[in-house]
């Protein structure tokens, strides 16, 4: 209002000059309209106008808007935000982006199943989208809703979906047993303590790998792999609101010496690198006719395929993309508070759990990749996703049309952030117990274990709706196989001189990041049955020594 009054006054007095001939006066005049404007544009609009009917969160400072409070850790500020102000859903200023943020887990199921096609674009970022996806498109996660982004999906659908699963089953049985034969080898069958991350590490993105380009790395460091990983979270880096105010703050980009853009195009760079290198050896492979099932051979090999090359490339970016840190993060985080006093309980009941299905022990190693039936286990990785958001504030939405929020008018081409670490940790929802690890939360009796029935959705953590989560099946399957055959092999008990944060914000050594990175931690690995565990590696190393041979 003041502004406006500000401005009348200047007309008027421009008016006023221009009558009485006095040239100068109304140059000067048109000059302080133009800067007062241009200070207001940079320092206070946004690209959405204030929403009426729904709360702002005080204090927005002029051109970072709320950039500054909300930190590093966007996630917890804003749960902290929900509390203080009593307000679940509440709208901020990302410098010039107006977002609206929610919270509670109810409101968050509700903006995302409720409005499934009001929510289902995403929003472009400078830095994600204009410099580092130049060259091989936007992966499927970060695509604004177009014909493109539906084939890339849907293709993604089909490669994920749980009829696919099977095709998968010798792949799964050779990555799970890779990470037990080198735990096994690298811990002395115990004696040492070991970190299990880059194991898992390996066990994604081999996994990803394998389905996209039919390669997969058997050494743990092996230097290609580590390339991968490395350039794949440093741009995870990039991607996340807090440690990249130039997508927000447009007057940054231009900043001389930019180090956002120069390190942005160095790890383009590198991208193109490994992906194109991928892509020649598939190339190479159908050439000599000894290319393996996946996804960008079939692609390559059909003429007939509605897909383009960049598309192709970005769906296998999407895909390795997609797994290569959740699924360790969780993994890893899962372990970690398995290791404590009151974990290796749980770890005892899932142990006698599997072995209630399977007597024989032999029968639960074949069985992990292939069926999800121990309730005890699927209650543990359920647990892990909950308690565990690696993906804090999920990916970001974009309404397409207007959502109705209780009679505050959202319009289209608002960003929507779901807080998915305050929607898991929401005691309204899951209790006051919510802020624990327990995997018991979601069996319905321990004794015998028998799985709770879940209405609908159980948490948060693979997103909802329209653009949910499409490995969450996969990834399911592979915290499963994986943990069951650790389970069964080996009693997990933590370091006590580098034991694991268990905390479910503090274990996240990264929270800029877009994905979770625990920090390093180190656990014992106590054998439950060497005759056995060794009887099961040597069954697995006999089942799969002829699939995927090392590319
Ligand atoms: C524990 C493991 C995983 C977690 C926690 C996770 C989490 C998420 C989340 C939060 C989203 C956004 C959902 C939304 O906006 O509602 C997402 C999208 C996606 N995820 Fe996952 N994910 C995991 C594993 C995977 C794996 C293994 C793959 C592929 C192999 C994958 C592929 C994708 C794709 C393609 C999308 C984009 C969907 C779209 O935008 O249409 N994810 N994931």
């Amino acid at each position: 209002m003041e502004k406006q009054a500000d401005i009348t006054f200047l007309l008027s007095w421009v008016e006023q000059a221009r009558s009485n001939n006095g040239v100068l006066p109304v140059a000067i005049a048109i000059g302080v309209v133009l800067l007062t404007s241009l200070v207001y544009h940079i320092a206070f609009a946004t690209d959405i106008p204030h929403i009426k009917g729904l709360p702002e969160i005080p204090g927005a400072y002029p051109v970072f808007g709320h950039l500054i409070q909300l930190g590093e850790d966007h996630a917890s500020v804003c749960e902290k935000w929900w509390r203080q102000y009593n307000h679940s859903v509440f709208q901020v200023k990302l410098g010039n982006t107006r977002a609206v943020v929610v919270n509670s887990f109810e409101d968050c199921k509700k903006m995302l199943l409720g409005n499934q096609n009001a929510t289902i674009d995403r929003p472009k970022l400078y830095t994600f989208h204009g410099v580092i996806s130049s060259t091989q498109g936007f992966t499927i996660g970060s695509s604004p809703w177009d014909e493109s982004c539906k084939k890339k999906r849907k293709a993604a659908g089909t490669a994920l979906g749980r009829p696919a699963m099977r095709n998968y089953y010798p792949m799964f049985d050779l990555e799970s047993y890779c990470i037990l034969r080198d735990i096994h080898k690298d811990s002395q069958n115990g004696a040492l303590e070991v970190n299990v991350r880059p194991y898992i590490q390996r066990y994604a993105l081999n996994t990803t790998l394998t389905l996209c380009y039919g390669i997969r790395m058997d050494t743990v460091y092996d230097e290609l792999l580590r390339e991968i990983l490395h350039v794949g979270s440093a741009i995870s880096m990039l991607r996340s609101a807090s440690e990249n105010l130039q997508d927000y703050v447009p007057f940054l980009r231009y900043l001389p010496n930019n180090k956002k853009n120069a390190s942005s195009k160095d790890l383009r760079e590198r991208r193109d690198k490994y992906l194109n290198h991928l892509l020649d050896k598939v190339r190479e492979m159908i050439k000599n006719g000894t290319d393996k099932p996946c996804i960008s051979a079939a692609i390559l090999k059909d003429q007939e395929t509605k897909l383009t090359g960049v598309e192709v490339s970005s769906i296998c970016l999407s895909l390795v993309s997609g797994g290569f840190e959740t699924i360790p993060g969780t993994m890893t985080s899962c372990i970690g508070s398995l290791s404590t006093p009151e974990g290796q309980i749980w770890q005892d009941r899932a142990y006698e759990d599997i072995k209630r299905h399977y007597p024989d022990i032999r029968d639960a190693w074949t069985d992990c990749y292939v069926n999800e039936k121990v309730p005890y286990l699927n209650a543990i990785v359920k647990e892990a996703g909950r308690y565990y958001t690696v993906s804090s504030m999920s990916l970001p939405r974009k309404t397409v049309t207007e959502i109705n929020w209780n009679g505050a008018i959202i319009p289209p081409k608002t960003m929507i952030l779901i807080n998915a670490q305050a929607g898991n940790h929401d005691t309204d929802h899951f209790g006051k117990d919510a802020n624990k690890f327990d995997p018991e939360r979601w069996l319905s009796s321990v004794n015998p274990p028998v799985e709770a029935e879940i209405n609908g959705l159980g948490h948060l953590s693979f997103g909802t709706g329209s653009r949910a989560c499409s490995g969450q099946f996969i990834a399911s399957r592979l915290l499963n196989a994986a943990l069951l055959r650790l389970i069964t092999s080996y009693k997990i008990v933590a370091s006590e001189s580098e034991p694991p944060n268990t905390d479910y914000v503090e274990y996240n050594q990264f929270k800029t990041a877009l994905v979770a990175i625990p920090r390093d931690f180190k656990v014992n690995l106590i054998p439950r049955d060497s005759a056995m565990t060794t009887e099961c590696l040597r069954l697995a190393e006999e089942r799969t020594k002829d699939h995927y041979k090392e590319s």
